[in-house]
């Protein structure tokens, strides 16, 4: 067996990359890779080699990937829940001071103040800086996920009055949120209440411009927005005419564009959330390690796409692995070609995952190439690896 290939995209941790060892040829020029590791750049655009099993995402979000496509090809997408979350998290704590407090503004002034009578310029011009605590406010977290619990529990903690919207939060999730956040059953209410609004949901059909003319129509005057989320979860039109109404006083966004960047009252950032040395570590690490686990084992942890599924290290003679359609009969088609070669299944699973499925298959003995083929072309079946 020869070494697997993995292609880089964007930088990444090196110390995540350095898991990879020995087995492992790594780079950005790789032509004909086994896997993809990759933070935002976008596939969209991108053509898979028929070798191509696994990608993995070294962070949260996985709208740069074509994960339809390549469930359809049999492509197995991870990503790293939670690793960046705590960096996210400052951030958003920090996004909340800066559309407070005018920090950015006053840094620029005190910079462009000339003489020798600083001191003097600086307690005359500072009124024009003041701005509100955050104590006491009320802030609206919407998405409950690994960001969104950690960053309403430490709002919490700064003495805000937390407002959680998230009708798919998760049981862990809803385990790990302070008891002190209170549920927003309904979007209105907490746009209608809320002094911050910050959102922590990934980017799909349903969020799309969550935040356009009718949801700002509901919110309180002067409301400010955080998003470190994705761009397109707020309409910029519209968020460009309520900030100019005064509806929003303030917009902090992660994923400035040529129509937002000099709109007064926008915050831009150039997509910092997860820009820390312990996330990009965290985040490549957890990346690699789930790389290879598939690669080598079949094993899957953290897919996006397809169900989790581990039979542990390999250490039969052979291991299939059958990326499939979820439907009737499958299991019983592979072990009909594996029993009429007369092949003894020492252990065998499948889980499903809505429209897919996986099954690992554990052999004693060589499987034969026709038979893998007969599996193959079994209608539903998308891919399938012999380790
Ligand atoms: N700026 C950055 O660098 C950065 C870093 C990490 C993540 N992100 C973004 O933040 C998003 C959230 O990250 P995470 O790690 O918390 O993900 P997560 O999957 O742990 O949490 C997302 C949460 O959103 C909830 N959700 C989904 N649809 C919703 C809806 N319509 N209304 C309310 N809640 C909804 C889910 O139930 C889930 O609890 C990512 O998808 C990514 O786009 C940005
Ligand atoms: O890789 C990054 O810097 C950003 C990652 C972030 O957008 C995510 O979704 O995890």
């Amino acid at each position: 067996m020869g070494k697997y290939k993995i292609k880089t995209l964007n930088g990444i941790s090196k110390t995540g990359l350095d898991k990879f060892g020995q087995n492992y040829e790594v780079g950005s020029d790789i032509d004909t890779p086994d896997g993809i590791i990759l933070r935002s750049a976008s596939l969209h655009e991108t053509e898979f080699p028929g070798n191509l099993h696994c990608i993995a995402r070294a962070g949260a979000g996985v709208n740069n990937i074509p994960v339809e496509r390549c469930s359809e090809k049999g492509i197995v997408v991870f990503n790293t829940p939670g690793a960046n979350a705590n960096a996210v998290k400052e951030l958003a704590v920090a996004a909340m001071l800066l559309s407070s407090r005018k920090i950015v503004e006053g840094i620029n002034w005190a910079r462009s103040l000339k003489g020798d009578d600083l001191p003097k310029q600086v307690e005359k011009g500072k009124a024009q800086f003041a701005g509100p605590e955050i104590s006491g406010k009320r802030l609206g977290v919407i998405g409950l996920g690994a960001i969104g619990v950690m960053v309403a529990n430490a709002a919490v903690n700064l003495e805000m009055e937390v407002y959680g919207y998230d009708p798919y939060i998760s049981v862990d999730h809803a385990w790990g949120l302070s008891r002190a956040v209170k549920k927003a059953n309904d979007l209105r209410k907490l746009f209608k209440h809320c002094d911050y609004i910050t959102l922590h949901i990934p980017l799909t059909d349903e969020t799309k411009h969550m935040l356009g003319k009718e949801a700002f129509a509901e919110m309180k005057e002067g409301v400010r927005i955080i998003n470190l989320s994705r761009g397109e979860l707020v309409n910029d039109e519209d968020i460009i005419d309520a900030l100019g109404a005064g509806i929003v006083s303030e917009y902090v966004t992660d994923f400035p564009n040529e129509k937002l960047i000099n709109v007064p009252g926008v915050i831009p950032v150039p997509h910092l959330g997860a820009s820390t040395p312990e996330s990009e570590d965290n985040c490549a690490v957890m990346a690699v390690m789930q790389l290879k686990d598939f690669l080598e084992n079949g094993n899957i942890r953290n897919s996006v796409n397809f169900p989790a599924c581990d039979m542990g290290v390999s250490i039969v003679k052979h291991r299939l692995t059958i990326a499939h359609k979820n439907i009737p009969k499958m299991l019983g088609q592979i072990s009909a070609v594996l029993s009429e070669q007369g092949t003894n299944i020492a252990n065998m699973i499948n889980r499903s995952r809505g429209d897919y499925a996986y099954t690992m298959v554990d052999l004693e003995e060589e499987i034969i190439d026709e038979n893998v083929k007969r599996i193959r072309n079994i209608t539903g079946v998308l891919r399938v690896r012999v380790i």
